[in-house]
């Protein structure tokens, strides 16, 4: 199996908080783990650690089996890691079509934005490839031409996930899909993600507040508390845990 995060001894600090504290883990390719904690427990910080949106104050971290510690962000999505907003980050009256080139551009650091700026790139046929083919997985055909302003949240959502795809992620991390949507697009957006990933093969890394989502979608877990992680392994075992319960006020049940 291989190894698509290696993260080691993960630290960052800011003014006098440690928001974390040598935090390691491990996600092998094709896996679906859950990385959970109260608010304020470093779920995000995390993510922008390995994104390289934030620079690390100590640890490796490694993807696909490349050392990125210390790379630019655009480095990083070279070596395979994506992800997707947790407040939908996307141009309104720009098309569903127009998200996906555009992004992947940025993501890769493509010298061609200056071009999609000024209205002149056309999209390459690799990418029009690329884009029909996240369009379809993501059931997103019909709305291809369609500006976001005229999409739901979850068809937005799915919008993120498919800008995500356009870089062939081996790595994607998923910043709480769910907030905004109600528990019928919640499911329907798990089963979209679930069927892709399935069929894709990557890895996802999933943020997430609603237990039950993280309970039904992954098959293993970290808890993050005060930027340390308090426990780790199978989703089931580490909810039902009295450490993960106390850290979350007990505020939660899980469905068996
Ligand atoms: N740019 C920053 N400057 C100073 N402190 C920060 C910064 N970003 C995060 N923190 C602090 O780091 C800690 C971890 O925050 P972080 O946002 O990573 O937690 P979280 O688990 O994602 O929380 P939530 O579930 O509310 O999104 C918090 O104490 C937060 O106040």
């Amino acid at each position: 199996m291989n190894r698509v995060l290696k993260a080691q001894g993960v630290t960052k600090r800011f003014a006098g908080i440690t928001a974390l504290d040598e935090v390691t883990m491990e996600i092998d390719e094709g896996e679906r783990v859950g990385l959970i904690g109260p608010n304020g427990a470093g779920k995000t910080t995390f993510f922008n650690c390995l994104l390289g949106v934030l620079q690390t104050d100590g640890g490796t971290v490694e993807i696909a089996g490349r050392d990125v510690t210390g790379a630019p962000a655009y480095r990083r999505a070279k070596a395979g890691i994506g992800r997707t907003f947790q407040r939908i980050e996307l141009f309104p009256d720009c098309t569903v079509r127009d998200h996906l080139v555009i992004a992947e551009r940025i993501r890769r650091g493509d010298g061609r934005l200056w071009k999609d700026i000024i209205g002149l790139g056309r999209p390459r046929p690799a990418e029009v490839a690329r884009c029909d083919e996240v369009l379809e997985l993501l059931g997103l055909v019909e709305l291809a031409e369609e500006p976001i302003e005229r999409l739901s949240l979850g068809q937005g959502r799915l919008v993120e996930v498919g800008r995500a795809l356009m870089t062939e992620p081996k790595l994607l991390l998923l910043d709480e899909p769910s907030s905004g949507l109600d528990r019928s697009e919640t499911t329907a957006l798990a089963k979209t993600l679930e069927e892709v990933q399935s069929t894709q093969g990557f890895a996802i890394l999933l943020v997430e507040h609603d237990v039950e989502l993280v309970t039904s979608f992954t098959t293993r877990s970290y808890v993050l508390d005060f930027g340390r992680l308090i426990a780790q392994g199978p989703t089931r075992e580490v909810m039902a845990s009295s450490e993960v319960r106390d850290a979350y006020l007990g505020n939660f049940e899980v469905a068996q």
